[in-house]
């Protein structure tokens, strides 16, 4: 979030650090090491670290995530599902931000929004336990007006639009989809709501959604790790924050003119 203005150009940056750990544990070995992917992150721009502890531990560890969070110079995005486990070890842990999304164990990724209309009572409980720990709680959610609307009412401060569509979209599709994120974020925005959004974004589909000058925060993690293993590590970081700001930058400037 800019301190010069909420709709500002100065857009964070959230590195998700789960694909580094997927390479570690390819072999089982030390390297790469996770937290020394989220300091030097850090270092090259990231407003916050991101990792999703998923209930296969199939690449960020629970190690992992109580080994950074006392590491940390900005703050730490907890991804999570809706789940006792994960909420108590939420609690344990105190990151700045949970992220609540779904999991299904056979997905190979994220695949949709958190249905927080079909889970209200175990959100809203969610919710409950977390913000009493202190912790800001953000919601995973479809760029879906009823979801978006169910998020504030179940009391999240914070929502994070699924980007998934959007970036999987070929053709006419990815103006819709654009248009349908754009959407979403007006929606959110006039309940009151803090809006970042996520997934599957990369260093070209990137810039029309860092445009859209109510986003806060993006919480990129794949492409940026791929990127990395031409560019290396701190020169992806420092790309991809690069093109946002200077996407950002680019609606300010011609707004002002
Ligand atoms: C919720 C989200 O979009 C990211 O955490 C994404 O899930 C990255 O992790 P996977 O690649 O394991 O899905
Ligand atoms: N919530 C989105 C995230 O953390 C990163 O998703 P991706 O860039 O790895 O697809």
């Amino acid at each position: 979030m800019s301190f010069l203005d909420p709709a500002g150009p100065v857009i964070d940056l959230g590195v998700n650090i789960d694909h580094v750990a997927t390479l570690r544990n390819a072999r089982g070995t030390t390297y790469p090491d996770p937290l020394k992917a989220a300091l030097l992150a850090e270092q090259a721009g990231a407003d916050l670290i991101t990792l999703h502890l998923r209930e296969d531990r199939r690449h960020i560890k629970d190690a992992d995530v109580l080994a950074i969070r006392p590491q940390l110079m900005t703050r730490m995005n907890l991804e999570a599902a809706v789940t006792q486990e994960m909420i108590d070890f939420a609690c344990q842990v105190k990151p700045q931000d949970v992220c609540l999304v779904p999991e299904r164990r056979e997905e190979v990724t994220t695949e949709g929004g958190l249905d927080v209309i079909r889970y209200y009572k175990e959100v809203e409980a969610a919710i409950k336990q977390l913000k009493g720990e202190g912790i800001r709680v953000s919601l995973f959610i479809d760029a879906d007006q009823k979801q978006i609307e169910a998020a504030a009412a179940v009391g999240a401060p914070v929502i994070e639009l699924h980007t998934g569509r959007y970036a999987e979209a070929e053709g006419d599709a990815v103006a819709a989809e654009l248009e349908r994120i754009k959407q979403g974020v007006r929606v959110g925005v006039a309940n009151g709501l803090k809006v970042n959004a996520g997934h599957g974004l990369h260093y070209t589909n990137v810039q029309p959604i860092a445009a859209i000058r109510e986003i806060d925060e993006l919480n990129i993690g794949h492409a940026i790790v791929a990127h990395a293993v031409f560019a290396g590590w701190e020169n992806a970081v420092r790309e991809m924050k690069a093109i946002m700001v200077a996407a950002r930058l680019g609606v300010a400037l011609a707004a002002q003119a």
